[in-house]
Formats: structure tokens, sequence, C-alpha cells
């Protein structure tokens, strides 16, 4: 059967698992990777691969994985779309998603291809476990607790601020939803922590939560890219109260992440053309193989 071709654009953290992960899957093909560098300083990891500068040099792509900084998604996925190739991203900007949903929605149908937005764990699978729970007990409350563990969005959003070389937000659960950030930030010389804090607290990613920002000496060694999440509801089923469920997961981020991305990579080959969300797809379609041997072995 002929293989998936996708490219994975930016080598970071989610990229560098997306690499992995990709080769994992015999349904894909690696068409090669996108770097602002090229394939200047190529990693030993990517020697079988092409690395290039621009999207346009690689051959043949169904799909690009976006493994870039969240701010910049909609941009690459506007761009890549309309030259004909699937996207998928974890965008997760929570209470912008909508809005990354239309705009890019108008591009897909445009270019009659597919983009999956916001698909990792949070948001992602969780938005899934979020939606059925709701469907099982549609009246009552859901709580999302997250960590205590490394968020890949923070991080990336603090490394973004002027005067930081590294940085590493932790997530600490408070229970019922409520979340405490702890971010270590390395400072690049003459930047002062007071500003950088400043910074911080008034990025929408931190702005609704109790933030506190130390400086280190050095990032990589108080880094632990473990995570995880406890998704709990209880509510009402028909007239019946006190349905409880809960859903747990204890994780490497990145990897999950590009695991879910490679999956949603997978399904967006079997869409109609438009932009979706994770539980807009069927969940069936994440799985290589047949429908038939899916539903014999698994439903
Ligand atoms: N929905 C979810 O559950 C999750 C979502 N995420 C999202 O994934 C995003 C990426 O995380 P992570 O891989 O740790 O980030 P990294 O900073 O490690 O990697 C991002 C890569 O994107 C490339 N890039 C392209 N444009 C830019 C730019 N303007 N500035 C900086 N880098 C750029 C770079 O690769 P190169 O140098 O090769 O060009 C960079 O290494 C996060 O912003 C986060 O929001 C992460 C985890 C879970
Ligand atoms: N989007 C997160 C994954 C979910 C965890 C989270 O949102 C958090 O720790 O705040 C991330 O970027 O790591």
């Amino acid at each position: 059967m002929k293989k998936i071709r996708a490219a994975v654009v930016g080598y970071g953290n989610i990229g560098r698992y997306a690499v992995e992960a990709l080769e994992a899957a015999s349904d894909f093909e690696i068409a090669g990777i996108v770097r602002r560098q090229g394939d200047k300083d190529k990693p030993l990891a990517l020697t079988p691969y092409e690395v290039v500068d621009n999207i346009a040099k690689l051959k043949d792509i169904d799909v690009a994985i976006l493994a870039t900084p969240t701010r910049s998604c909609p941009e690459y996925a506007e761009k890549i779309v309309a030259m004909g190739i699937n996207t998928v991203d974890s965008f997760d900007i929570h209470t912008s998603i909508l809005d990354y949903r239309t705009s890019q929605m108008e591009h897909c149908k445009r270019a009659g291809r597919v983009s999956v937005i916001s698909a990792g764990w949070d948001p992602g699978s969780d938005s899934i476990v979020r939606v059925l729970m709701q469907s099982l007990a549609p009246k009552g409350l859901t709580y999302t607790n997250f960590g205590p563990g490394m968020s890949m969005g923070h991080s990336v959003c603090v490394r973004g601020k002027q005067g930081v070389k590294d940085a590493l937000s932790v997530t600490i659960p408070l229970g019922e939803g409520i979340h405490r950030r702890m971010v270590y930030v390395e400072l690049e010389d003459g930047a002062k922590l007071e500003d950088v804090t400043a910074e911080i607290k008034a990025d929408p990613y931190f702005a609704h939560d109790e933030t506190h920002v130390f400086a280190v000496a050095s990032v990589k060694d108080v880094q632990d890219m473990g995570h995880g999440v406890n998704l709990v509801r209880k509510g009402v089923s028909g007239q019946t109260p006190n349905q409880r469920m809960e859903f747990n997961m204890s994780i490497n981020n990145p990897a999950l992440t590009a695991q879910v991305l490679v999956n949603v990579a997978r399904a967006s080959m079997r869409l109609q053309p438009g932009c979706y969300t994770m539980p807009e797809i069927p969940v069936i379609d994440m799985l290589p193989g047949s429908r038939e041997e899916i539903v014999g072995t698994l439903v």
C-alpha cells in the first residue's frame, strides 16, 4: 500500500519525537524535515533525511506536522495548506482555538485540503475525553487537573521573552482544575528578573494563574519532561445523579504529543476538506489498518 509522505516542520522537542513516531509507523515515510537553518549542523538522527529551509524544496508531501511554537502555527498552516498539503498541529491557546478553526477552515476549503488543529493531549486527546464524559453524564462538572509536570507551551512562551536564554514552566495542580505556575528562567547577561517576571505574568498564557518566577544557572539541570493529567467528572446520566468517571495519564510530554500528531496526520488523509479539532474526527481513523480489522478486535 502507498505510504503517507509526511514532513516535519520545526525540529525542537515535539519535532524530534515526531520523527521517532513516524519512523515507528509502518504506513508513513518521511518526506523531509523543515528547519529555519536548513541542513546547517544537521543532527546525526536526521542523516537519512533531507533537511531544508523551505517546505517547497521537498517533493510529494501529503501532510506536514507543524512542530513549531503554538503562536506561529496559524501562519505556517495557512501557507502550507495553500500549497496543497494537509497540516496537523498542537496549537494550545484554548481561548483562541475557535477563531483559528474559523480562519483555517476558509483556507482549507479554498485549497481543498485538511488541517487538524489543537491535536496533542490538551487540547487533543483530553478534549475527546471531556466530550465523551459530558455525553455519559450530560449534567455535572468536569475538572482537568494537570501535573505536576513541564508544560511545553508555557515553557516555549517564556523562552520567547526578551532577556530569557532558556526556560522551564512547571504546572502544579491545586485541585478542581486550578493550577500554580512555577517558572525557572536562565537569564541573558544584563537581563533583570523583575522585568522578565512582569512580562511573563502579563502574558495570556500566565495571566489567569498564580505564577512564580525564579532565576536558575542552568535550565537543563532542573528540567524533566514528565507530565500528566487527572480528568474527573461527577454528574447525572438521565435522571440518575452521582455518576463518577476518571481518566489518568502519566507521560513523557513531547513523546505523547508527537504520537497524537502522527495519528491525526493519518486521519487527515481520510477527511473531507476543512479544518477540524480532535473531537470532530472519527477516533477509529487515528489507527492504521482497515475499519473492519479494528471493529473486529477493539469494538
Ligand atoms: N496540545 C498539546 O497537548 C501540546 C502542545 N504543545 C505545543 O507544541 C509547541 C512546540 O513545543 P516544543 O517542541 O517544546 O517547542 P521547541 O521550542 O522545542 O520547538 C519548536 C521548534 O519550532 C521551530 N520554529 C519555527 N519557527 C520558530 C520561531 N518563530 N521561534 C522559535 N522556533 C521556531 C524551531 O525548530 P528549527 O530550529 O528546527 O526551525 C524550534 O525548535 C508548544 O508551543 C506547545 O504549545 C506541546 C505539548 C503538548
Ligand atoms: N498544552 C500543554 C499540555 C497540557 C498541559 C497543560 O496545559 C499545562 O501544564 O498547563 C503543553 O504544552 O505541554
